[in-house]
């Protein structure tokens, strides 16, 4: 296929940078402890420094994939789908979440809010970053709001972010993996004194899972 069909399938989601994919347990939030297929797809210009798949960063690096194939694939392997990245929402999630949808699956993503949602969904996890603030719809759609703790300042942004959200949001601080040792009794300490807070650990890297 010529390089401007593929970018034109890719603009209509019909095709997607797809870094990578994977069956394994949600480790983080609401669902942890559940298994589910990732699919990982790339591209994300929000920047966060700790971010732990810099890979995904460059969406040139990952091959455009037919959203079909992603789909027959990943409903092979299971019902409970995460889509994650990279930045999701940098692309037009119509067209897979509503493939999943119809054929039954339970569709979860994991995203920043950085950009228009787009696509279908069961379960929004949203995890607001300082660079790019979410949009206001996601906000008040996220079904639980993950906000990642790499230092003191991060307890006053988690409270403006919740102002935001819809009252039924399920509320996680989350370690930035580098600093949790240091970060956690602080996490601890203000999910005690501050009870509508719960704590998110990354526990599939407590478990050596994908
Ligand atoms: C890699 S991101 C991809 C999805 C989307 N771009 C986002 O940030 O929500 C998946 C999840 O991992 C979290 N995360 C990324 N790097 C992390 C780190 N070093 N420590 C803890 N959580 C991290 C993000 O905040 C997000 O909740
Ligand atoms: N097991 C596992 N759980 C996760 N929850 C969110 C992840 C992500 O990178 O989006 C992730 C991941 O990469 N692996
Ligand atoms: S928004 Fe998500 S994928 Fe993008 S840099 Fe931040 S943590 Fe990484
Ligand atoms: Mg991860």
């Amino acid at each position: 296929m010529r390089k401007n069909e593929i970018e034109k399938l890719v603009e209509q989601g019909e095709m997607l940078p797809l870094m990578e994919e994977f069956y394994t347990i949600q480790g983080e939030g609401f669902h942890k402890g559940t298994a589910a297929y990732f699919i990982r797809i790339g591209g994300c210009d929000v920047g966060c420094h700790w971010c732990d798949v810099k890979e995904s960063w460059d969406a040139e690096k990952h091959p455009p994939t037919s959203t079909k194939t992603i789909v027959d694939n990943a409903l092979s392997y299971s019902d409970t789908i995460v889509i994650t990245g990279g930045e999701p929402l940098t692309w037009d999630m119509t067209k897979i979440t509503h493939a999943l949808k119809e054929r039954g699956a339970k569709i979860h993503i994991e995203t920043s809010g950085a950009y228009p949602l787009t696509g279908v969904w069961d379960w929004i996890c949203l995890s607001p970053k300082k660079l790019k603030l979410p949009t206001a719809e996601i906000s008040k759609k996220a079904h639980e709001l993950k906000v990642i703790v790499f230092n003191k300042s991060d307890f006053a942004f988690a409270e403006k972010q919740a102002e935001k959200v819809n009252e039924d949001c399920i509320l996680y601080l989350q370690p930035e993996w580098s600093v949790r040792d240091k970060m956690v009794p602080l996490i601890v300490d203000y999910v005690m004194k501050n009870p509508k807070w719960k704590v998110s650990l990354q526990t599939h890297k407590y478990l050596n899972i994908p």
